[in-house]
């Protein structure tokens, strides 16, 4: 009886976990088949995108995660030409779209960086663009006008329906798309310049709201649609808070000595402050912006992803979880 009993429990919640998970050795085989190992100018090319990134991690790693999506990138070539067999249509170039989440500094920028150098070395998709969302935030204007200027990077700080119009575009496979720009000099949208996005074979959406599914507050009723519809795969980059943070200030400080000496850089009037004052200054906005907004909007959407990075506090990536349902 006792027997039977135990052999019904139910297990944790745990054991149903969506997700395969691999230590970075694990990770590393299987880049083993492989057919593309890096040239010496391609080393340098990606070392242009960050010079702290080792090639080692760069083999560990991004290489294994090139193959894993060009993989699924083919695979959805094809269940797209079988979709217009089945609805008799001509085919028509739709890209593959492949999106990077997670907080301000934990390296989305250069995540995707990688992943478009190494995508752009596969024959069926040399074509890869890449968009952040800081282009969709209202400018500052607006957000001023809204009272929103100390919520930059929160939901609210976006126009939304303008990012999902520009997804629904580029998923149609129409030919010029245009991109609103955000400049981190000017902290604020470029009125008069855009990017256009002319059908890559793959688009990288990198930004901060990509998984989230909050209620769109333009809508009055009907069904909602969020980013993610759009995403044909999805990489969360996850890191400590602690390690975000000093990133943050690192970044912070470097752009103190560099871009902020700068007079049309938005942050010039902090030029001038000393170092200690200057980095009291930047843990104020990760305590009341970018720290906040990760915990209530950013980190809950991590298990929405396909798949998760989880970086060390040198930005290796010591664990990945792939999704498996
Ligand atoms: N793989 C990496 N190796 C070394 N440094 C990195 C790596 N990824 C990011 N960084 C550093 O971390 C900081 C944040 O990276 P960034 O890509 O700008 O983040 P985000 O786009 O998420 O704000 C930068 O100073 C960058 O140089
Ligand atoms: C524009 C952003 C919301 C976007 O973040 P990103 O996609 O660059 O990681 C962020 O860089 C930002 O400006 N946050 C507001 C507070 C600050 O860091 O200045």
């Amino acid at each position: 009886m006792k027997e039977t009993l135990m052999n019904n429990t139910i297990p944790p919640l745990s054991a149903f976990s969506p997700y395969l998970s691999f230590t970075r050795e694990e990770w590393a085989h299987l880049r083993d088949d492989a057919p593309l190992p890096l040239t010496e100018a391609e080393i340098k090319n990606l070392q242009g995108i960050n010079e702290r990134l080792s090639i080692e991690e760069v083999n560990t790693i991004y290489l294994p995660l090139s193959r894993l999506l060009n993989l699924y990138a083919t695979a959805s070539q094809k269940l797209h030409q079988t979709t217009n067999v089945f609805l008799n249509k001509q085919e028509k170039k739709v890209p593959y779209i492949i999106g990077v989440a997670g907080s301000v500094a934990v390296g989305k920028s250069t995540t995707s960086r990688i992943i478009q150098a190494l995508l752009s070395r596969w024959d069926n998709h040399p074509k890869v663009e890449l968009v952040t969302t800081d282009g969709f935030l209202y400018p500052n204007h607006v957000l001023e006008s809204k009272g929103l200027l100390q919520r930059k990077g929160f939901p609210e700080s976006y126009n939304i329906r303008r990012l999902m119009k520009f997804l629904y575009n580029v998923k149609s496979g129409n030919p010029n798309v245009e991109v609103p720009l955000y400049s981190h000099l000017a902290y604020d949208i470029l009125p008069d310049v855009c990017q256009t996005i002319q059908q890559p074979d793959i688009l990288i959406v990198e930004g901060i709201n990509i998984l989230q599914t909050g209620k769109q507050t333009d809508e009055t009723s009907g069904p909602q649609i969020f980013v993610s519809d759009f995403l044909d795969f999805s990489v969360y980059v996850d890191a400590s808070e602690q390690d975000l943070l000093s990133w943050y200030l690192q970044r912070f400080e470097i752009l103190r000595e560099t871009a902020f000496q700068n007079p049309a850089s938005y942050f010039h009037r902090y030029a001038s402050l000393s170092k200690e004052e200057a980095l009291q200054f930047a843990r104020g906005i990760w305590k009341d912006i970018n720290g906040m907004n990760l915990r209530e909007n950013i980190l809950p959407t991590k298990y929405r992803a396909t798949l998760i990075l989880e970086k060390a506090s040198d930005h290796s990536v010591e664990k990945i979880q792939l999704r498996k349902i």
